[in-house]
């Protein structure tokens, strides 16, 4: 059974600050989409990770660090959207539910510059994975669980692609998103069976939503 972000064996660990940076992936030698800040045991990580691919095949990250108002904003329609679904759901299952999806806010991976969305291009253009980055399990039929089953051969190669060189460096994904990835994490912790997580929320200056 796949255990989501929202449960309590997730929630309960503590992340126990390292300090370690947040860098910008760019100088990492990563494509991105335009500036994206990791912690910097993330980026090494990742760094390692797209050497091991193929020549002409790279990593393409879509997302890293997210401001925690947008991570709210994000879990917040997500919820909505599935009390609109599922007329009469209690608040606690609607929780479960949306922690398929996006992660609650005071644990969200993303929001400590822990956790990438990526995907992986070629020298044709992005490669079929199966589904879109971020579709959601209605919008997908399940097909945006790493191990789903309605998916081409073709997509499950470069899943299986994608994981034996994340796995390789040291990150572990999220078994309801093929793009989620983290390092030093609560998730992270969890699988890799640490007593704590490494990184708390972060914030990078561009990320603030302030005026
Ligand atoms: C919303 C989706 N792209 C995402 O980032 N999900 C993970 C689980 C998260 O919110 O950390």
């Amino acid at each position: 059974m796949t255990v989501l972000l929202s449960a309590e064996r997730i929630t309960r660990i503590p992340a126990i600050e390292t300090g370690d940076p947040l860098v910008d992936l760019y100088t990492y030698g990563i494509p991105a989409n335009g500036l994206q800040w990791v912690r910097q045991g993330l980026a090494d990580r990742l760094a390692v990770a797209n050497s091991f691919l193929p020549v002409g095949v790279r990593l393409h990250v879509a997302e890293g660090l997210r401001a925690i108002e947008i991570q709210r904003e994000i879990y917040n329609g997500y919820k909505a959207e599935i009390h609109r679904l599922n007329p009469g759901i209690s608040h606690a299952d609607a929780q479960v539910l949306a922690s398929r999806f996006v992660s609650p806010v005071e644990v969200a991976p993303h929001v400590a510059g822990a956790a990438v969305d990526l995907t992986l291009i070629g020298e044709h253009g992005p490669f079929d994975l199966g589904t879109p980055i971020d579709a959601t399990p209605e919008q997908s039929n399940g097909a945006c669980f790493f191990d789903a089953a309605n998916i081409s051969r073709e997509a499950r190669t470069n899943r299986a692609l994608l994981a034996d060189v994340l796995t390789a460096s040291g990150l572990v994904n999220y078994p309801t998103e093929w793009w989620h990835w983290s390092f030093g994490d609560r998730y992270w912790a969890y699988l890799e069976q640490r007593d704590h997580a490494l990184y708390g929320p972060a914030t990078a200056p561009q990320l603030s939503t302030s005026a």
